[in-house]
């Protein structure tokens, strides 16, 4: 429960802003966002994030590349069933292997892009899974969500964010450092 309650969300914080600092028009395009929703001298409130578009097509993405867990918790069949060719027996027990639903390019374009405009023509479907599907869904979603959106939003909202020089030139690394430009003050993570 504390791994899965906290562990999950920081991390997604961490995923999500490593993609940021990879794609420039995407970080501009939330600021932006950001800048008209929550106003250029206030800062971010929970309500704020409700209005932010943008923000929950760009946590959907990071939730779909880089969900914490790669498998949803066990479940058995209850009766016999097949898959993918496969005879699976009543009562086997079954993991969903979420992380290969999620970069399969029968139902993503591109699917190792980083690309949150996918969200605003996707719709609900059993493809797309970041929080689980069922009666063993996260029980943590709305926190979860909510703390991520939020957390996001202020970090983006109150600082302009970029790679040190000696990380842009490896633009492909994924790394989560960040230097704050209206500042001298560097941060490392
Ligand atoms: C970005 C954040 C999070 C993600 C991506 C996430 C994802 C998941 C997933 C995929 C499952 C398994 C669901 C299934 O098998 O169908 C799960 C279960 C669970 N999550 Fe989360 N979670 C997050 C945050 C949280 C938070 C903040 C809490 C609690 C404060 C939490 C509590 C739980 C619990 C208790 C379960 C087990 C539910 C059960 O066994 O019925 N999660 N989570």
């Amino acid at each position: 429960m504390v791994i899965g309650g906290t562990n999950t969300t920081s991390s997604m914080v961490e995923w999500t802003m490593s993609e940021l600092m990879l794609h420039h028009e995407v970080i501009r395009k939330v600021q932006e966002e950001l800048t008209e929703v929550v106003g250029i001298n206030n800062t971010v409130e929970e309500f704020h994030v409700q209005k932010s578009p943008y923000l929950h097509a760009v946590v959907k993405e990071a939730l779909r590349l880089h969900r914490p867990t790669p498998l949803l918790l066990p479940r058995w069949t209850i009766q016999d069933c097949k898959a993918g060719g496969c005879t699976i027996p009543k009562g086997t027990k079954v993991f969903l292997n979420v992380w290969a639903m999620h970069r399969d390019p029968q139902f993503w374009d591109s699917p190792s892009e980083f690309r949150p405009e996918r969200f605003f023509y996707f719709g609900s479907n059993f493809e797309y899974l970041p929080f689980g599907s069922g009666k063993r869904i996260c029980a943590g979603l709305p926190l979860g969500e909510r703390m991520l959106m939020y957390v996001l939003a202020t970090f983006l909202h109150m600082f302009n964010w970029k790679l040190p020089t000696r990380y842009r030139a490896r633009s492909l690394r994924k790394v989560g450092n960040c230097s704050r430009e209206s500042n001298t003050t560097s941060c490392y993570s």
